[in-house]
């Protein structure tokens, strides 16, 4: 993993060739659905456990059948929230969860509004007790604006205050990590890249286009279709 100098304690994994591929892969418009989930899990189950590497461990006795001897268990490893951001990060989650087994998961809907303002609405928002030995994972595959996860990490705050706070995505543009540093200066960030920047409809160029549907679909809008009447 590489720290990226614009900013402290944000890291990317251009340096790792497999994450890399996996993500040319998510990035390919003809990558179907299919694909694309399985193309996730594996990219939060490879991030997760290149962020083991950066958690505290423990050395313990341990009894082979021919004598006994050293090892470590990743303490942090036992003390993990991930919380999902509905919907692009359930597969991103199915992954982290691999690694991170014992995690207790919290899980908001956030539906992000469109250009300029980009306002969130979040109407469902499950999160369990944060404990000062826990490290919180918020999963979500794009940080464009930023102003979903502001608004998320505003929200996890209410639940109590943690070891760290971690932010694993897939892609980033430097607008959104920008906004979210501004407000949440020790939060950390892991992306396996950090894009040029946003359209003007707060897309991230190159991109991958739209994670939420991608992965799942194109929602159907019940506003645009024709009004149906009742009549008892
Ligand atoms: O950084 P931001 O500008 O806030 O944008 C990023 C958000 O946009 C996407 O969600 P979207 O609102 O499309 O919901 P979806 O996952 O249901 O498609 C994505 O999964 C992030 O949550
Ligand atoms: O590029 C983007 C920006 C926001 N949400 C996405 O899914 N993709
Ligand atoms: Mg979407």
């Amino acid at each position: 993993m590489i720290e990226d100098k614009r900013w402290e304690k944000v890291y990317s994994f251009e340096d790792s060739p497999f994450i890399m591929e996996i993500l040319t892969q998510l990035r390919d418009k003809n990558t179907g659905s299919i694909a694309f989930r399985k193309g996730l899990v594996k990219l939060g189950r490879y991030m997760a456990y290149e962020i083991t590497k950066t958690m505290e461990t423990e050395t313990v006795k341990v009894e082979t059948p021919l004598e006994e001897t050293e090892g470590i268990i990743v303490k942090d490893r036992r003390n993990v929230v991930i919380v999902t951001v509905l919907r692009a990060a359930i597969p991103l989650m199915e992954g982290l969860i691999k690694v991170f087994e014992h995690a207790r998961v919290g899980i908001v809907s956030a539906v992000r509004g469109k250009a300029p303002k980009f306002e969130i609405e979040m109407d469902y928002v499950k999160i369990p007790q944060i404990k000062p030995e826990d490290t919180v994972i918020v999963a979500d595959p794009m940080i464009a604006t930023g102003s979903t996860l502001t608004k998320v990490l505003e929200e996890v705050k209410k639940y109590g205050e943690p070891k760290r706070t971690i932010i694993v995505g897939v892609l980033a543009a430097p607008e959104g990590i920008t906004k979210i540093k501004s407000k949440f200066p020790d939060v950390e960030i892991f992306v396996a890249k950090i894009d040029r920047e946003l359209d003007d409809k707060g897309y991230i160029l190159p991109g991958l286009g739209d994670a939420g549907d991608r992965a799942f679909g194109e929602p159907l809008k019940l506003t645009t279709l024709p009004q149906v009447h009742y009549i008892e």
